[in-house]
């Protein structure tokens, strides 16, 4: 069932309202530092030092491979321009001296020379080619490893759905052109209801497979150009492009439907998970993370009224 929210705009005590809310689910303390720390894990990239050893090791390891073939592009062409300017120097000595003789054999000497020199410029140069050509290769390996990098880090590994940092960029990208062409945007953020009585009752790793199964059926019921991220442990994100209010409200009612229709099964037991979510239509005079906050603030209303509904952010 939808209904709109209440409130229509966010105040500082709302936005305090959640931010405790993600404290408490990151288990801090609720001190300025740590308040500052939230709005920086939802509002920014993820930085260096919140990046695992492995992702580190993996950027680490393409930015020396991406040096060495930059250091032997560097070589390879000092070397071809060293070659051509001592051939040239070599052809317009040849070329002086052809100029000053009238001798026939002095003069086939002399073209011989200039035969021989181009001939030798032509044969550096087919290598370099070919040298390039190794390290155009190599280069197309560092942008293969870029992309897994990227997918590393952008990406939930249980899911496969984007994770914060990957959606960071897709909110950027959406909300710009949305602006650029006064496109409507909506973004829904998506909770699990009564995820923990699950985990207590069928197990954690029971747990992690249902939020697999969950973010499948999301997958499913959405379009290409939609969006889903992992926002958080049993936290979901969709962020929909070319979408109003209406029209995200009767998507999600479509992922209720489906959701329902194929639960998740566990030795032949039926396990259903029902979702409370919050909807947020970007207004323009706002930037991305405000429409979250908004989306953000309307599914906590979503979870006291009940929980298994979804609210409408008011637009205006
Ligand atoms: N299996 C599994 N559980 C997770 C993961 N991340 C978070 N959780 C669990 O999700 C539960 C969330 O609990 P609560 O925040 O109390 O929320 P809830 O039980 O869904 O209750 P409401 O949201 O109020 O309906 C906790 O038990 C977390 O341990 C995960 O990656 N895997």
């Amino acid at each position: 069932m939808i209904k709109p929210a209440s409130t229509p705009t966010l105040t500082p005590a709302d936005i305090a309202r959640v931010a405790l809310k993600r404290l408490g689910e990151m288990g801090l303390p609720p001190t300025p530092e740590n308040y500052s720390r939230f709005y920086n894990a939802i509002t920014t990239i993820k930085s260096a030092s919140e990046q695992s050893e492995e992702e580190l090791k993996g950027a680490y390891r393409v930015l020396f491979r991406v040096n060495d073939v930059l250091d032997s592009v560097h070589d390879l062409t000092h070397a071809v321009l060293a070659e051509l300017s001592r051939s040239s120097e070599e052809m317009g000595t040849s070329l002086e001296a052809l100029q000053a003789t009238d001798d026939r054999q002095v003069v086939s000497g002399l073209l011989q020379h200039i035969i021989d020199s181009t001939g030798q410029v032509y044969s550096s140069v087919a290598a370099s080619q070919r040298d390039l050509n190794q390290l155009k290769e190599s280069m197309l390996a560092v942008q293969a490893d870029l992309a897994i990098n990227r997918k590393t880090l952008e990406q939930d590994p249980l899911t496969g759905a984007l994770n914060r940092q990957g959606f960071e960029h897709v909110l950027l990208r959406e909300v710009k052109r949305a602006q650029r062409h006064g496109g409507k945007l909506t973004t829904a953020v998506i909770d699990l209801d009564h995820f923990r009585d699950i985990n207590d009752r069928y197990g954690r790793q029971v747990g992690d497979r249902i939020l697999t199964h969950f973010s499948s059926v999301a997958k499913a019921v959405l379009r290409d150009s939609d969006t889903l991220v992992r926002y958080g442990g049993e936290e979901f994100l969709l962020l929909l492009p070319e979408t109003d209010l209406h029209g995200a409200g009767f998507l999600l009612d479509r992922l209720r439907h489906v959701n329902l229709k194929t639960p998740f099964f566990q030795q032949q037991q039926r396990i259903e998970v029902r979702f409370s979510a919050g909807l947020a239509q970007w207004r323009p005079d706002e930037n991305g993370h405000a429409m979250v906050l908004r989306a953000d603030e309307a599914l906590n209303q979503a979870k006291h009224s009940g929980r298994d509904t979804v609210i409408h952010a008011r637009l205006c």
